[in-house]
């Protein structure tokens, strides 16, 4: 059976190599002339750089072609995914979404599974979440992630796990979205940390404070504790707060250290921390970190600054 990808980047890509190991992948990119560069070269050399497509990879630009496979992954960046499924909804009715997108969508407040349902009821959703970078997925290094589905789950994990990629199942479409949203915000601010040379014993208290804030948010919304301190939410926070792999992290560290970011780079962490500080309010939910990231991005505050109002909280029970 053939599976499809939809969005050629960097993830799209690696999960195309990977998933090719177990028989035919479409790839699916939205510029006819990166499908033609890919399907010619069998590289996305812009993407993924230094790694070989398989024969088994079909890119392609055409997506009528991309949607006649039954499961389909959706592997762009998070605040274009409400406008893909409005665009091609019908040729998404019945299909098995699984999205591999990390984020919360800025403009409804929903994670990519709620997205899905809206824009195609008969779909049956789906995340594939956790932490995995694209160039170890593409380069065949052990990775383990969480897929997550409300129900009949366990087809798609032996469909979507590869000898190399090894998928946990859950029923929590609402943790594991939430806790690899949330751990991107945790991230930038972990950068900033280490940007603004304040050492790593900061950065060890500001992820644990961060996982506490994502803990908090993630089960007033309905997930449950245990997702959350499983890979899509504690394993993908360790991973992105500690490498400098993450864009997440160099966003935050480039934040930190006062330096220019290439505005071209996908940063998913800076939209969620907007989304999630409305919905904080919403939930009565004290999001600190949050809050804090989406004023630095807003350079409505200064690094100085938001250390001090961080540092000058009340003290509290922990
Ligand atoms: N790169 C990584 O290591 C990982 C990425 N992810 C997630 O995967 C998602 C995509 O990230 P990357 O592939 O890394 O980004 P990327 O920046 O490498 O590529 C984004 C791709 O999406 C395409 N795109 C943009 N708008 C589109 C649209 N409207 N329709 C179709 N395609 C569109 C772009 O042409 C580009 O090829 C993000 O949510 C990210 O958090 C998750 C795990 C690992
Ligand atoms: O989600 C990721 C690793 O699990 C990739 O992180 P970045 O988007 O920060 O590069």
């Amino acid at each position: 059976m053939t599976v499809s990808v939809l969005g050629a980047g960097a993830f799209g890509t690696a999960l195309a190599v990977t998933l090719a190991q177990n028989g035919p992948v479409t790839l699916w990119a939205r510029d006819a002339d990166q499908a033609a560069l890919m399907q010619e070269t069998g590289r996305n050399e812009r993407r993924l750089p230094g790694v070989n497509l398989p024969r088994k990879v079909a890119a392609t630009a055409d997506i009528s072609v991309a949607t006649e496979a039954e499961t389909i992954l959706l592997a762009m960046p998070m605040q274009q995914m409400r406008g893909f499924l409005a665009t091609h909804a019908d040729l998404l009715r019945g299909k098995t979404l699984v999205a591999c997108s990390k984020g919360i969508d800025l403009e409804s407040g929903q994670g990519p599974t709620a997205l899905i349902a809206a824009a195609s009821p008969s779909a049956r959703g789906a995340i594939l979440t956790g932490p995995s970078f694209a160039a170890d997925i593409a380069r065949g290094l052990p990775t383990a992630l969480t897929l997550a589905c409300a129900e009949d789950g366990e087809a798609l994990q032996r469909e979507l796990s590869t000898p190399t990629l090894r998928l946990y199942r859950t029923t929590d479409t609402t943790g594991a979205e939430l806790g690899g949203a949330l751990k991107n915000v945790i991230a930038i601010a972990a950068g900033v940390v280490i940007g603004a040379g304040l050492g790593d014993s900061a950065r060890a208290a500001l992820m644990t404070r961060g996982f506490a804030e994502m803990s908090r948010i993630a089960t007033a919304m309905g997930a449950r504790a245990e997702t959350l301190s499983g890979l899509s939410g504690f394993g993908d926070l360790v991973l992105t707060c500690t490498s400098v792999q993450s864009r997440n992290f160099r966003y935050g560290r480039a934040l930190g250290a006062g330096e220019d970011f290439d505005t071209s780079i996908t940063v998913e962490g800076v939209a969620t921390a907007k989304a999630v500080s409305i919905l904080a309010q919403k939930h009565i939910i004290d999001m600190p970190i949050a809050t804090m990231i989406t004023a630095l991005a807003d350079r409505q505050i200064t690094v100085s600054e938001a250390v001090q109002a961080l540092l000058s909280r009340p003290l509290k029970e922990e």
